[in-house]
């Protein structure tokens, strides 16, 4: 038997398989017990020390009276000095099976993007059957890269069993947009996963799970999931606008041959679609206005939105599938900016819940504004920007779409009316799945 092999539980593994890192708690409870098989194995006692000493704080042999599976003096060996380790952090990751999956769960693992102090625990969910079998090779995958900091995997694809607990909700699952399928028909078709989704967090997430929805369409569907998880906070909810503010950033650090790092406080405003504003107004490139270094304001009101807004379908052209990897650097992006404190002077973008916005944007939506963070999970909206009329104009158009959005879905969202959806136009970005 493999040493961090899946449980062998039969009824557990055609709901939820779970595999277990090596957590030192689990450790700890295996010393002087059975292993999953009912057999304690020298293979197993083996690999519990070889982890432990791989972390630097090798178990007392002696007081283990496991001294005759190890070349150590046994009576050398001290104690190991014990600190304060954070508790683990559940992180339930939805379509995990997906494109966009495998390069983020590389990077949490990581420790880059909650912490090189923060153990993790995954609970991945995907929808299907033949999915598990991928998630049981994503699983192994982690295993494989020994990640000191993931102590848990958990694996299924019922919803109500894979988010107990959760502090921290990715989620990317949603079903693919076939060509010819328009936006209204993608709002009830996903906008049903992220219903069930939402109402599943309601029930078995940790009370201050935050959520971030990537699933397009992005926007309304954590609109929808928000509505169906009243126990949650609705300043928990946020639907991804980072990849298109990197994109952002990336198109005027070329345009101003700046290093990336030098622009600031750029926010894309309204829905994750193409009615999405790149707010140049407000932008800085090394502090100073972005329009007084790019003096070319026929690039920024006819070309800057349109390239930010078709990268993605550029992307896709040229390596005929999704910009997966760009993706998940942005999804990381978007959990650092709430769990690292935003420089002064700058700002980061997040769809987030409108109700008492400091800009007259209608309340009851999730739509992108500029947000700044303490570092502890909590988001504040920054109250500074200026409006002048070209960003109030696209700012309301793309507020608008997010309206319609909200009515086509409203059958999804609880004491709503019927839907009545008044989209005509194909506003999804080119190049997302
Ligand atoms: N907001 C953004 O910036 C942004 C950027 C890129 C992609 N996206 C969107 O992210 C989503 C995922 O993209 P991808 O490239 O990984 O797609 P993908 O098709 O490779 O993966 C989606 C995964 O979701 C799973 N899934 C489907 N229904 C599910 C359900 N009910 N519960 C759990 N899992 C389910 C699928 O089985 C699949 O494994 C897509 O909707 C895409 O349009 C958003």
């Amino acid at each position: 038997m493999p040493p961090f092999c899946f449980s062998s539980d039969v009824s557990l593994r055609s709901l939820l398989r779970e595999a277990t890192f090596p957590a030192e708690k689990k450790v700890k409870r295996h010393r002087g017990q059975k292993l999953h098989d009912g057999t304690r194995t020298d293979h197993g006692i083996k690999a519990e020390l070889l982890l432990s000493r791989r972390r630097g704080n090798a178990p007392s042999l002696r007081a283990q009276g496991l001294s005759e599976l190890s070349s150590e003096p046994n009576n050398e060996v001290q104690e190991p000095q014990r600190h304060e380790e954070k508790p683990i952090l559940r992180v339930a990751v939805s379509g995990a099976a997906g494109q966009i999956a495998q390069h983020l769960l590389f990077m949490l693992a990581s420790g880059g993007c909650f912490g090189m102090d923060q153990p993790l625990a995954f609970q991945l969910l995907d929808s299907k059957e033949e999915s598990l079998d991928s998630l049981e090779g994503i699983a192994m995958e982690l295993e494989d890269s020994l990640y000191p900091l993931l102590r848990e995997i958990k694996i299924g694809n019922n919803p109500q069993k894979v988010f107990q607990d959760a502090d921290w909700a990715l989620l990317l699952g949603a079903v693919p947009r076939k060509k010819g399928t328009h936006r209204a028909e993608l709002l009830d078709i996903n906008g049903r996963i992220y219903q069930e989704q939402g109402k599943a967090l309601n029930e078995v997430a940790s009370e201050d799970c935050k959520v971030l929805v990537v699933g397009n369409p992005c926007n309304t569907n954590a609109l929808i999931c928000m509505e169906n998880a009243p126990r949650l906070q609705r300043k928990n909810f946020h639907a991804l606008m980072r990849l298109d503010e990197n994109r952002a950033k990336c198109q005027l650090a070329l345009k101003a041959q700046r290093p990336y790092t030098c622009v600031t406080n750029l926010c894309v405003w309204g829905n994750h679609s193409t009615t999405q504003v790149p707010d140049f107004l407000n932008a800085c490139i090394a502090g100073e206005p972005a329009t007084d270094v790019v003096k070319d304001e026929h690039w920024f009101q006819h070309d800057f939105t349109p390239t930010v807004a078709g990268r993605g379908g550029e992307i896709a052209r040229r390596m005929e599938r999704s910009p997966a990897a760009s993706t998940a650097v942005a999804i990381a992006d978007a959990v650092k900016s709430l769990v690292d404190p935003t420089h002064e002077q700058d700002c980061f973008s997040s769809a987030v819940c409108t109700d008492g916005n400091p800009y007259g944007i209608h309340e009851g939506l999730i739509c992108s504004m500029p947000c700044w963070s303490e570092g502890d999970g909590v988001y504040h909206i920054c109250e500074d920007f200026a409006i002048d009329d070209w960003l109030r104009e696209r700012i309301l158009e793309s507020e608008d779409e997010l309206i319609r959005e909200r009515e086509c879905v409203s059958h999804l969202l609880p004491n709503a009316g019927p839907a009545a959806c008044r989209i005509t136009q194909e506003t999804s970005l080119p190049g997302e799945s």
